[in-house]
């Protein structure tokens, strides 16, 4: 075992803990899960992607969500992991999820910002972006949720490969952004939804976040997102601010959601986890089990309005 500290559902698992999950985890099931390496990140390490659904020689609609995007936030890499546990021990009791298996697939990329996460266990546990060499500067990384080509570079984001919302060199600079898009324009056929997990802020956002124009589809995401946070608040009482992001958070371009939405995904959320500031980022972990079970709700809330529509 490269690792011989155990995995742990209700732990900050360490990168190396968490390759040997993904490995372990996507051999355990072939009716239900399987893995695909979608590319490297720029340190050279595999980025995974989890095929969970019941095993059908036709392709079908799929949601993708990942996980992970911003190294610091630990609670949403968590929040992955227990997804792919609860749905392979729910299916077959709980009905929804065996619904949800059966009609589509799932894909899920626990770790998004593998090298960023990395650094946050070994050397700075604040950091946000990934660990590329910029050219012309000794400053390293660009945000990867302002990579994206979606209004890039030209609101709430910097130039300056030094700032912490710097946008890279041009949309999809980052490998592991363009690893990511890559996949979602090869399946954009198959994919209904778009779910990214960040924290922190208990907020559940919808496009657009690089304009203040409403959507295409507000009215309806609006609903989603308030049906979801109140099935989340029915829990523990976490209450959730939905809305659009620009108004609800700030103005962002860049942000993977947007660009999911403009490719056509429909429904694409961003999920700002727990907690309101308390402690922030470093969320402990007593909290990653009712955060992880409330935030299930919601997520199977968005997954079956996706399934009826
Ligand atoms: N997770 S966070 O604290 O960094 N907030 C997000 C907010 C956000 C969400 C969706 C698109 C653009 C911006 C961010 O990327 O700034
Ligand atoms: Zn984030």
């Amino acid at each position: 075992d490269i690792n011989p500290r155990a995995h742990s559902y209700t732990k900050y698992n360490t990168w190396d803990t968490i390759q040997a999950w993904i490995a372990s985890i996507s051999s355990s099931n072939p009716e239900l899960i399987s893995r695909q390496v979608i590319g490297n990140t720029y340190e050279g390490r595999p980025m995974n992607v989890l095929k969970i659904g019941r095993k059908s020689s036709s392709t079908k609609p799929s949601i993708f969500m990942d996980c992970g995007i911003h190294a610091r936030e630990w609670i949403s890499t968590a929040f992955c992991q227990w997804f792919v546990k609860e749905a392979l021990s729910t299916y077959g009791t709980d009905s929804e999820m065996t619904s949800l298996l059966n009609q589509m697939d799932v894909y899920v990329l626990p770790i998004f910002n593998i090298d960023g996460y990395d650094y946050t266990h070994k050397t700075n546990r604040m950091w946000r972006k990934t660990r590329s060499a910029q050219s012309g500067s000794s400053c390293i990384g660009a945000d990867p949720n302002r990579n994206w080509n979606a209004g890039w570079c030209t609101t709430g984001a910097s130039p300056n490969p030094c700032s912490d919302t710097f946008c890279g060199s041009a949309p999809e600079s980052e490998i592991e952004v363009k690893n990511v898009a890559d996949f979602i324009r090869r399946n954009k056929s198959s994919i209904k939804a778009y779910l990214t997990i960040h924290s922190y802020s208990q907020l559940l956002l919808f496009p657009y976040s690089y304009t203040f124009a409403l959507a295409e589809h507000h009215n309806e995401l609006m609903a989603v997102a308030k049906g979801a946070s109140n099935v989340l608040r029915s829990l523990y009482g976490t209450e959730y601010t939905s809305g659009p992001g620009a108004a609800t958070i700030y103005p962002a371009a860049g942000g993977s959601d947007d660009w999911a939405y403009d490719l056509g995904v429909k429904y694409s959320f961003t999920f700002e986890l727990r907690d309101t500031g308390r402690y922030g980022f470093l969320l402990p972990e007593s909290q990653i089990k009712p955060t992880c079970e409330e935030t299930m709700l919601a997520v199977k809330y968005i997954a079956s309005h996706v399934q009826k529509n």
